[in-house]
């Protein structure tokens, strides 16, 4: 089938470059013509593990094309996918300038039915306003379905190859038989794909991202209980973890959630509670703990320091918001480098992939190393922001050596309690006893 996609951000990549592998003629479609040329030069303007390879073989095998031109994008193509930025308003909630540029430009343009697909994450209601905008120029049918999009970050591909479940809002047979069929070779047994209306489509979308920040939430909070009470987060996710009404994923405390959506998200569904009139309680608590949550090792910082940090030298350990990306938006780090560069601290920060990101935010105002022992070179002490693989084992023979104090402030619980009192390290972490050598 010959599908569009329009954006190509992270959606609109790995929804194009997957639908290709699946035996699709896919053209993607982005305003941006620096990227559409790295694109088109083999280049993924992105860092996620696995994509590269597949984005390259479908582009040399001619099912994956690039262009700046939206006509030329759309042409005959059987459906057309919105993978287009809805970031905060001014208000909070989701901005549709994005998505309503493209319908408005997309209604004369239209030749043949076509089914317009909203992948991004909008508010309810949105596939009926996109529909109007197309509908005041098309001069075709078309309909507009709202397939709002799982994968997270890191693990992208293999989440939109593997879903657990695609979700479908329609109220027309033929985009549901389209939808159906693109669907097919990607939808495991048992993953179903779920078809509904396009409003409880639209909010499903946010009732996901909304339940698993409150969910780490929840577990925050816990964690924060924890420390005063005495008691250990980790055996409490593995205690509560275990029942199968709970599940595993998700529980694991640290110095709180960031991302391009999980804040964007709550904050947008909370708007959307204001404008029916309803208070959405718990979501504001979601976002007030969240927002405690990511700077709360600064404190333990002057307590260790003697309340003053002013030229104390902290070596970072990750700058993504998540490991296996180089996402820095709305990543606990920079929270914590306006913090501590407000504090008088120095900053070394060490990141295998997002170091060039952060640089591009903040520029040089620190320093970014090569490798992360680099940073730990005359360091006060240690702050770990990103669990990447490579800090859960490091070589402590060789931080011994480098940090100028054996003290070490985890965000994100990457090593054993009794590891570090063996080892003779001040460790202070998330919901767990602080360890004083
Ligand atoms: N990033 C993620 O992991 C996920 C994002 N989403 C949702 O998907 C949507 C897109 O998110 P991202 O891919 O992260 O966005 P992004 O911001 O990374 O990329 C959006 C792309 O759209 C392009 N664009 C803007 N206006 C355009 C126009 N008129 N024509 C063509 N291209 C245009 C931009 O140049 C950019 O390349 C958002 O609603 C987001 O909430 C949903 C699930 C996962
Ligand atoms: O709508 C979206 O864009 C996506 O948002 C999240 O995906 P993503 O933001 O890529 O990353 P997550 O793995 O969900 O992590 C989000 C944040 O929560 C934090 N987190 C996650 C899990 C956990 O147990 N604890 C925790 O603090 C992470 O460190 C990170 O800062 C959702 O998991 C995806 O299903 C969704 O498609």
């Amino acid at each position: 089938m010959k599908i569009a996609v329009i954006g190509t951000g992270y959606v609109g990549l790995v929804t194009g470059t997957c639908f290709a592998e699946t035996g699709n003629q896919v053209t993607c479609v982005d305003i941006d013509e620096k990227k559409i040329e790295k694109m088109r030069n083999g280049i993924v303007p992105i860092y996620e593990p696995g994509l590269e390879d597949l984005f390259n073989r479908n582009k040399n095998e001619g099912r994956l094309s690039f262009t700046t031109n939206l006509q030329e994008g759309i042409k005959d193509a059987k459906i057309i996918f919105l993978a287009l930025p809805t970031p905060p308003g001014e208000n909070g909630s989701a901005d549709l300038k994005y998505i309503l540029k493209v319908a408005d430009d997309l209604g004369p343009i239209l030749d043949q039915y076509v089914v317009i697909v909203d992948k991004s994450t909008v508010p309810v209601g949105t596939a009926e306003l996109v529909s109007s905008h197309i509908a005041k120029n098309a001069t075709v049918e078309f309909d507009v379905v709202s397939n709002p999009e799982f994968l997270r970050e890191g693990v992208a591909v293999e989440d939109f190859m593997k879903p657990d479940r695609v979700v479908i809002g329609t109220s027309s047979e033929k985009a549901k038989n389209m939808m159906n069929k693109l669907y097919a070779p990607l939808v495991r047994q048992g993953n179903p794909v779920i078809f509904m209306d396009e409003r409880s489509a639209e909010m499903t979308k946010y009732a996901a991202n909304a339940f698993l920040a409150t969910k780490i939430t929840f577990m925050n909070e816990i964690a924060n209980l924890c420390e005063k009470v005495g008691a250990n987060v980790d055996d409490i996710r593995r205690g509560i973890g275990t029942d199968s009404r709970i599940g595993k994923r998700f529980l694991f405390a640290g110095i709180g959630y960031g991302g391009s959506c999980f804040p964007k998200d709550v904050q947008a569904l909370e708007k959307t509670s204001k404008e029916f009139d309803y208070e959405f309680k718990i979501l504001q608590a979601v976002m007030d703990v969240n927002e405690d949550q990511k700077t709360k090792l600064i404190p333990r910082l002057k307590e260790y320091f003697g309340g003053d940090l002013k030229g104390k030298t902290i070596a970072l350990w990750g700058l993504a918001f998540k490991p296996y990306t180089d996402d820095i938006r709305e990543a606990p780090s920079l929270y914590n480098i306006k913090e501590l560069l407000e504090a008088g601290c120095i900053i070394k920060a060490y990141d295998p992939e997002a170091a060039a990101n952060v640089k591009g935010v903040i520029g040089d105002v620190i320093t970014y190393t090569k490798g992360p022992y680099e940073a730990l070179k005359e360091a006060d002490a240690l702050m770990i922001m990103t669990e990447w693989p490579q800090f859960r084992t490091p070589e402590f023979d060789v931080m011994n050596v480098l940090l100028k104090n054996k003290v070490i402030f985890d965000g994100r619980n990457l090593y054993e309690l009794d590891a570090m009192k063996e080892l003779g390290y001040t460790y202070y972490s998330i919901g767990r006893e602080t360890v004083k050598a």
